[in-house]
């Protein structure tokens, strides 16, 4: 649907408007109040998210007795409260849908984005351009927020501008030689949490050999049929907290210099009768009650930092809580800020392994922060972030493109300025996502399997959901639904051979055209043939060029990268606050305006973007802070005329 003719006026433009909102959390809700009141009357949500108790504080259209139900629906009804005569139409559903598609989309007049992770943030982006609706997105980090202005053909796409990369820790640090409390919590989450509960054919960097490595094959964590849960318990806290740890010291060149880590064996942590009590008065327990150690060791204050003996009870408590309560969740966890019960157990394992280390311990509420890269959402940003949301509408309705702002919420005001506006940016030309530039990539044909590429290119990094690959005229993989048996049996088989040996091969200088018919992408990929990769710096094994997308990861070096898994209500790693720091012309722009210190830091240092819980911790006093240079792009890069 064209936008409204230029003459328009505001109030014509909002009443004739069909807006599509995408999110119905912190800054939904606000959006949605603030839509309603400035007279839009045809708005229609998807959410795909029910209602959570964590949602209250500050999703204000919610209340306790919605918790469990659909939070389009119930911010619907709770609008049309006080704003009856309005159309409000929801939808539970991911965005990512199929009925989601190009012709859907095409019934509005503006899309207006208050989510939480990368992944949808792509997925809608994409689908603006091909509907060619103008997209206004936005997100926010605590203080810190944004708006942006998304117009196909006359501002950059949402995926124009390479997103920060979260920071990664190297897996050497993690495994061996922490130095700062969110190394250990790395490690309790993602290495130890992963291996004794999540799935276990995954790779994972947790040393697991015991001594006597050529006798006993098997894998320390496993418990054996008819071993007595306190003795596993136990068993484990000496390999990993222990023995592991004298394992390490052996390596003398590591400790030079380094202060060496304590190994702690539990009969050093706690006295045996203590260890016996341990739990003891979880009988009294409510069994409606989630399982939690806190509560049957009668631990009640989540801010308090726990002594070295009180994590090793919790430690042995939590475990023994999974494998009694939760069994058959084990095997196939994953880490998640809002289950009690990890955050107690990653909580209790970070404060062991940071006193075996000469780190100071911290309290589950600190370490839940840690381990969730949560940054506390502040109601206030969402209502200001909004404002703007609605404000950019309203010039895009009404096709004041000259007007369109960026503009970024600050934490403190520079230059007695707190919300600092910005014009947007032309498309980028080398944009695989909004022009038809191809992207480089470099790879071993003669070794890469064509499921390697799909996996760690197309997927992850290009965000195709359902990739259809052509070499020249040969169709060479396919996914969907809809597929016969025989093409599918062909596509196994192509998945598992190289790329210079599929029917069509793929060498140095061929190109891929990749498609993605649900996002309406199409994308090419030059493909240069490359025999060596650097195991550290290229741990993919292969290198794509052109590609400006972030990537959502924990742990890099030694040849894995760890990714976060992406989903609506855990805290995606995306660009959108620090966006700021990834635009040159900005950062020119930025240094001119802002002086305050604290202001350029908090610009480096936010990553989220959700609208609310958003991300990445970040006190790494070793983070170099980084400056706004002039960067070379910026004389190519024109404003918006
Ligand atoms: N693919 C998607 N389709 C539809 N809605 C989505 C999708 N991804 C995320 N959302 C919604 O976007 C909203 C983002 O809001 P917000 O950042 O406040 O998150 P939250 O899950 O409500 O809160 P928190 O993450 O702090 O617990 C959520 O309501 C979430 O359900
Ligand atoms: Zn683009």
């Amino acid at each position: 649907m064209a936008a409204a003719t230029a003459a328009a006026s505001s109030e014509e433009a909002v009443k004739a408007a069909k807006v599509l909102m995408v999110g119905a959390g912190g800054i939904g809700c606000e959006l949605l109040k603030t839509l309603a009141l400035s007279g839009f009357s045809d708005i229609h949500i998807i959410d795909l998210d029910t209602i959570e108790v964590s949602n209250l504080n500050r999703q204000f259209l919610f209340r306790q007795s919605h918790v469990g139900q659909s939070k389009a629906k119930v911010a619907r009804d709770a609008v049309l409260k006080f704003r009856p005569n309005i159309n409000i139409t929801p939808y539970h559903a991911n965005v990512k849908d199929s009925n989601f598609n190009v012709d859907f989309f095409k019934q509005f007049n503006v899309v207006l984005n208050g989510l939480d992770n990368l992944d949808a943030r792509r997925h809608v982006n994409r689908l603006c351009l091909a509907a060619e609706v103008p997209l206004v997105e936005s997100g926010t980090t605590g203080f810190l927020g944004q708006v942006t202005v998304h117009v196909k053909g006359k501002t950059e796409c949402y995926e124009c501008q390479p997103k920060p990369v979260p920071k990664s820790y190297p897996v050497c640090t993690i495994t061996s030689t922490p130095s700062k409390f969110v190394h250990c919590i790395v490690w309790a989450k993602d290495l130890l949490f992963a291996k004794l509960f999540g799935d276990k054919n995954q790779g994972n960097d947790l040393n697991v050999h015991s001594k006597d490595d050529s006798s006993s094959k098997t894998d320390v964590f496993e418990r054996s049929v008819d071993e007595d849960l306190e003795q596993y318990a136990q068993r484990i806290y000496d390999h990993v907290f222990g023995y592991n740890i004298e394992v390490a010291l052996d390596n003398k060149e590591t400790w030079k210099n380094r202060r060496k880590p304590n190994p702690i064996y539990i009969k050093d942590a706690l006295p045996e009768d203590a260890v016996q009590q341990n739990g003891r008065s979880r009988d009294h327990m409510n069994e409606e009650q989630d399982p939690s150690a806190m509560v049957s060791l009668g631990l009640r204050n989540s801010q308090e930092i726990w002594s070295l003996a009180e994590n090793s009870r919790v430690f042995l408590e939590a475990l023994k809580l999974f494998f009694e309560k939760r069994e058959k969740e084990i095997g196939s966890l994953i880490f998640d800020k809002d289950d009690q019960l990890a955050v107690e157990f990653v909580t209790a394992a970070a404060n062991i392994r940071a006193s075996s280390f000469g780190i100071p311990l911290h309290s589950l509420f600190e370490a839940k922060g840690v381990a969730g890269n949560i940054v506390h959402a502040v109601a206030t940003t969402n209502a200001i972030i909004a404002g703007l949301i609605v404000i950019e509408a309203i010039k895009v309705l009404k096709g004041d493109y000259q007007d369109y702002r960026m503009t970024y919420c600050l934490e403190h005001p520079a230059r007695k300025m707190l919300l600092m506006p910005v014009e947007p940016f032309e498309p980028s030309k080398s944009c695989y996502v909004c022009s038809e530039t191809p992207v480089v990539l470099e790879v071993n044909t003669k070794t890469t399997k064509l499921r390697e590429v799909i996996e760690k290119v197309i997927k992850s990094k290009l965000g195709m959901n359902l990739p259809l690959i052509m070499v020249g005229a040969t169709l060479v993989f396919e996914d969907g639904e809809d597929l016969e048996e025989d093409e599918i049996a062909n596509y196994a088989l192509n998945l598992e051979k190289v790329l210079a040996e599929l029917p069509a091969p793929v060498l140095n200088g061929t190109t891929l055209t990749v498609e993605d018919f649900h996002q309406e992408l199409k994308c090419s990929i030059n493909i240069k043939h490359r025999d060596e990769f650097d195991e550290e710096k290229e741990p993919d094994g292969m290198v794509l060029a052109g590609w400006s997308g972030p990537v959502d990861k924990q742990i890099t070096s030694n040849g894995e990268n760890r990714s976060v898994p992406s989903s609506s209500n855990t805290e995606d790693v995306d660009g959108t606050a620090e966006d700021i720091s990834a635009k040159p012309g900005m950062k020119r722009k930025l240094n001119e305006i802002l002086e305050a210190k604290e202001n350029f830091d908090a610009l480096e240092n936010p990553s989220d973007v959700g609208s609310s819980s958003a991300q990445v911790v970040e006190d790494d006093d070793d983070d170099e802070l980084v400056m706004f240079d002039e960067d070379p792009r910026q004389s190519k890069k024109k404003r918006l005329q």
